[in-house]
């Protein structure tokens, strides 16, 4: 039986966040997430108390249920709106960036086959508390405090900052080839900035990664 997928979103955007911010991308976001109900209820009881996402349903532009992973990623094709390059191919490829909630929840073996079927070079967002599929081409932990990592090694490691149990020191020796520290979005969001910045200076294994999309105003 082929797997059913549920999608809150897909929408084509630039990624905002990290090593890659700036490159034209799909986001498909995955429903649901291990860490959070979503719930504004249970979010002081949750593992994960920051998320800046609505990540519940079906029903966000692009969003849905699709029974296998032809339809998902012929979906996920339609969004693409950016042209090939010319060339060797390797320039202006498509990307697709899995995300959510927790994509690791959804993303498969089939999923990935039939993307990388439609040349997409797949990156996956994850908070690093499940196993990863081979084939994922570009992989971004970023840990959060009370969840043990199951990745302890992979692109980019994104630690959001500050969070007072997970201080940047705790990752630094994981086997990442990036580092960034990511200031926590919400009513501090200036002030937590100053501290990246101060910490960045003084530490230069780690790099600021700004949530380009908000300061745009972009998806
Ligand atoms: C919404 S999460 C979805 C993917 C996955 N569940 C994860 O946590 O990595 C996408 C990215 O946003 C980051 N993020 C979530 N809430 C944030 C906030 N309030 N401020 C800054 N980054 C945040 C996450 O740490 C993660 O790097
Ligand atoms: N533009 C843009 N870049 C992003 N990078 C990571 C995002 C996410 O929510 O996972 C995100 C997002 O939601 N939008
Ligand atoms: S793990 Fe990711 S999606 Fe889940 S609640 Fe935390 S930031 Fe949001
Ligand atoms: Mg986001």
């Amino acid at each position: 039986m082929p797997s059913s997928y549920q999608i809150k979103e897909a929408f084509y955007t630039l990624q905002g966040e990290g090593a890659r911010s700036g490159r034209a991308a799909v986001f498909c976001r995955f429903s649901g997430c291990n860490l959070w109900s979503g719930l504004e209820r249970d979010r002081a009881g949750a593992i994960c108390t920051f998320c800046d996402t609505d990540f519940r349903g079906t029903d966000g532009p692009g969003g849905g249920r699709f029974n296998g992973a032809e339809a998902l990623a012929e979906h996920i094709l339609a969004q693409w709106i950016g042209q090939s390059a010319s060339g060797d191919g390797s320039r202006g490829r498509r990307y697709v960036v899995c995300t959510g909630g927790e994509p690791l929840l959804q993303l498969d073996a089939a999923l990935i086959a039939a993307l990388h079927e439609r040349d997409f070079e797949i990156a996956v967002e994850t908070n690093g508390t499940q196993p990863a599929p081979p084939g994922i081409d570009w992989l971004c932990v970023s840990p959060k405090a009370d969840a043990p990592l199951a990745l302890r090694s992979g692109d980019e490691l994104k630690l959001v900052f500050p969070q007072p149990d997970a201080p940047p020191e705790r990752f630094a020796d994981l086997d990442f080839a990036q580092f960034f520290l990511q200031p926590m979005d919400g009513p501090q969001r200036a002030k937590y900035t100053d501290w990246a910045v101060d910490y960045c200076r003084r530490h230069p294994q780690w790099r600021l990664s700004l949530q380009l999309h908000k300061l745009l105003g972009i998806p």
